[in-house]
């Protein structure tokens, strides 16, 4: 049996009007680096916040770590970082993250080791304010791997990247999930799926295909992972309509 980190059944989540996830199952494997991927609005970020415990959800289970997501236990095992940066402009990076150390209870030592690891060595004496965008969500990121967390949800983190940075932060991940870590990476930008052991492609809540590159590739004679998801969603399609 596989070792999930996350066991999610039957999930439905209603956001408004919309049904955005509907009896939505997944396993995302222990110490695995498993890419999100779909369109804007296809669901990435409901199932992260569902991952993570703080989505409001209308019907069935998301487990993590074998407890319930949003678990208390859970609190300093999970570490997720959203879309919108949660810290101060006011503060240099350094102080950040001996800030948030402070917060979680992770030791000193860890803020220097999250600095290099995301690369900001040079600017850790920097008000984030006057940081580039790039470097503000790094911040964040870096933020995420203090203490030990075990499973890391990262909503769309190299937004706004140029490539070589886009690259060693996928490097990261891998590193982080060779080391054991679950990592659970959404983004919108297709060719990054090359980057993950595994993809999951979303669409409209609905889950295309949950597979590695090389298999959904084999699987739908595409060139690459844009091509793949657009056969995928014109089988899809297809099938409704027939
Ligand atoms: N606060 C909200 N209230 C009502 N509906 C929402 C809310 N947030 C998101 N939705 C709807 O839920 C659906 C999924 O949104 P979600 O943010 O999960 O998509 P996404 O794939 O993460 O998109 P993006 O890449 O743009 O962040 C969309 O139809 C969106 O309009």
């Amino acid at each position: 049996m596989m070792n999930s980190a996350v066991r999610i059944r039957g999930l439905r989540v209603v956001r408004g009007p919309v049904t955005v996830l509907d009896d939505f199952d997944l396993d995302i494997r222990a110490g695995s680096l498993t890419g999100l991927l779909g369109p804007s609005g296809s669901g990435k970020s409901t199932l992260m916040r569902a991952v993570v415990g703080v989505q409001k959800v209308a019907g069935g289970t998301v487990d993590v770590l074998g407890r319930p997501a949003g678990d208390k236990s859970l609190r300093d095992r999970v570490a997720y970082v959203t879309q919108a940066p949660s810290i101060y402009a006011d503060l240099t990076v350094r102080q950040n993250l001996r800030y948030y150390a402070r917060v979680l209870g992770a030791p000193m030592s860890d803020v220097d080791r999250a600095i290099e690891q995301v690369d900001l060595g040079s600017r850790a004496d920097h008000l984030v304010g006057r940081l580039s965008g790039g470097q503000e969500s790094r911040v964040s990121l870096a933020t995420a791997l203090l203490g030990t967390p075990e499973v890391l949800v990262l909503d769309e983190p190299t937004v706004g990247l140029d490539p070589v940075l886009r690259v060693q932060l996928w490097e990261l991940f891998n590193r982080l999930a060779q080391d054991g870590v679950t990592l659970l990476v959404s983004s919108h930008v297709m060719d990054e799926a090359e980057r993950c052991e595994r993809l999951i492609l979303l669409r409209e809540g609905r889950l295309l295909a949950d597979d590695t590159l090389p298999a959904l590739l084999a699987r739908t004679g595409a060139a690459d992972a844009e091509g793949a998801f657009l056969e995928l969603v014109e089988k899809a399609e297809q099938e409704v309509a027939s």
